[in-house]
């Protein structure tokens, strides 16, 4: 039995990450919820992955101050000393955005995660996936009309693409429904499609990027100890293929799809860690998954079309080249076009590791582009709306452009600087700009 007043360091937390025994620090208070666990709203996988380590910015960007009053019986200690930077609780310009959406939601009379039309995006992102695939492998398609195979390799691209911004990410975000088995249906049905681990992505993306965007050494896109292939930050140490980083940064980002394919499994059962981020021990259900959305995911790019439809195996390559290399140029460049450019802010925490307002850094690290263009906000998943995303993750997508004026009223009430440009041309741009200006060598004039 432990004692509700004992003092527990980082690693004693972090030794607590099971479902046997799975702690979870806030705000300097170490909390039991193993048997909690069972009953989160949330649903007991989320809560798992974030057990054994301080999940302040991450909470608190999801639930409703009031939240934390329900663990409180669950408190049995605190925290020495965090390994998280901590962000000033309920900032003057927070509740007023918090409001102001409340505010919203109360006058349409909706629920933030209910929006029944996104199931539209969803059945188009899917229907696409399959249609595509079968003119891509139908032995007669292929063979009388040469070019739409080909065509239909980049479709399928662009569909896996947009599974990822509409299933992965709604179903990694809670933000469709208010039921966690929909949101693990959504995940699950990605992880079968794409052969990518939406497990690891939680971690990632959910964990890693969106409590600490920019964060120098906690966003694991943002990381010193890895300096990595690209330089978009000061803090990277200087390698002389930066020089060249305007130019391979094409067929860099191209890659990307193949190289998750092959590493991600290999993250989560092997290294058990995504960069910076460790991952809890996994029960046996993501065990079985795994292999599940493996053998699917070799059965539909390998075994039906080699063995079943006797397609040779230059052609199956050739036809997921295409697939894979179209899929990763267009996600990575909107991901980079609205988050990595000059205009936003790359923060740091202080000594203390204390940070600014979480809510300003949200905003302030944004990029949005061509806001009320539905083509656009369509074709990229609502990340033109990429501060509203990141200041509200669980409100559904469906609700951003009607959100997003209601926040830039805010912003310009607190002298928020809120990024938005005309069109996702104009944020690439930026991007590329930025990927130039540090491809100089420190000194030589950057
Ligand atoms: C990605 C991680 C998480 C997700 C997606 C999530 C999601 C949710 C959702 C959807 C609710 C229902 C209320 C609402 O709609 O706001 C909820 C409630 C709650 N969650 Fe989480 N949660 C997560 C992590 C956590 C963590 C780390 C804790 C800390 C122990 C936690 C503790 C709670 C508590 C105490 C409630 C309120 C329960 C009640 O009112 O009875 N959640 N969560």
């Amino acid at each position: 039995m432990v004692e509700s007043n004992q003092r527990f360091t980082i690693e004693q937390l972090r030794s607590a990450g099971t479902s046997e025994r799975a702690w979870v620090a806030i705000r300097g208070k170490v909390y039991d919820v193993t048997e909690f666990a069972a009953r989160h709203p949330g649903g007991r996988d989320f809560l798992m992955a974030t057990v054994g380590r301080d999940a302040t910015a991450m909470f608190e960007s999801l639930h409703d101050p009031k939240a934390i009053k329900v663990l409180a019986k669950r408190q049995i200690g605190t925290l020495i000393e965090s390994d998280m930077p901590q962000y000033p609780t309920q900032t003057p310009f927070q509740v007023e955005l918090r409001k102001n959406v409340a505010d919203y939601f109360k006058r349409v009379g909706k629920h933030p995660r209910n929006a029944p039309w996104m199931i539209v995006p969803y059945a188009v992102s899917i229907g696409v996936y399959f249609t595509s695939y079968f003119i891509m492998f139908s032995p007669t398609i292929c063979r009388e009309l040469k070019l739409l195979p080909w065509i239909a390799a980049l479709f399928h691209g662009w569909s896996s693409a947009m599974i990822g911004l509409y299933l992965l990410h709604d179903g990694c975000h809670a933000s469709f429904t208010q039921t966690p088995l929909v949101w693990d249906i959504m995940r699950r049905i990605s992880d079968l499609l794409t052969g990518l681990s939406s497990h690891l992505w939680i971690h990632e993306h959910v964990l890693g990027h969106h409590p600490f965007t920019n964060v120098v050494d906690f966003d694991p896109d943002v990381l010193t100890s890895n300096a990595g292939i690209i330089r978009y930050h000061e803090s990277q140490a200087w390698l002389s293929l930066y020089s060249w980083q305007s130019y391979y940064i094409f067929p860099l980002y191209a890659q990307a799809a193949f190289k998750r394919q092959i590493s991600e499994w290999y993250q989560l059962f092997v290294d058990r860690k995504f960069k910076n981020i460790p991952i809890n021990p996994l029960p046996l259900k993501e065990y079985l998954w795994g292999g599940t959305s493996f053998l699917s995911f070799i059965t539909l790019r390998l075994v039906l079309p080699y063995y079943f439809l006797k397609f040779n195996l230059l052609r199956i390559f050739l036809t997921y080249a295409c697939c894979n290399n179209f899929w990763s140029l267009y996600l990575t460049f909107v991901f980079q076009a609205s988050r990595v450019t000059d205009e936003v802010t790359w923060p740091k925490p202080d000594k203390g590791n204390q940070m600014q307002d979480w809510a300003k850094l949200q905003i302030e690290s944004s990029m949005d582009f061509a806001h009320g263009s539905w083509f656009t906000t369509f074709m990229v998943g609502s990340l033109n709306y990429q501060a509203v995303h990141h200041l509200l993750p669980y409100v559904s997508q469906y609700y951003y452009p009607a959100l997003a004026p209601i926040v830039q009223q805010t912003c310009a009430k607190y002298n928020v600087k809120y990024n938005l440009r005309g069109s996702l041309y104009e944020a690439l741009a930026l991007h590329i700009r930025r990927l130039a200006k540090f491809s100089t060598e420190p000194g030589a004039g950057e």
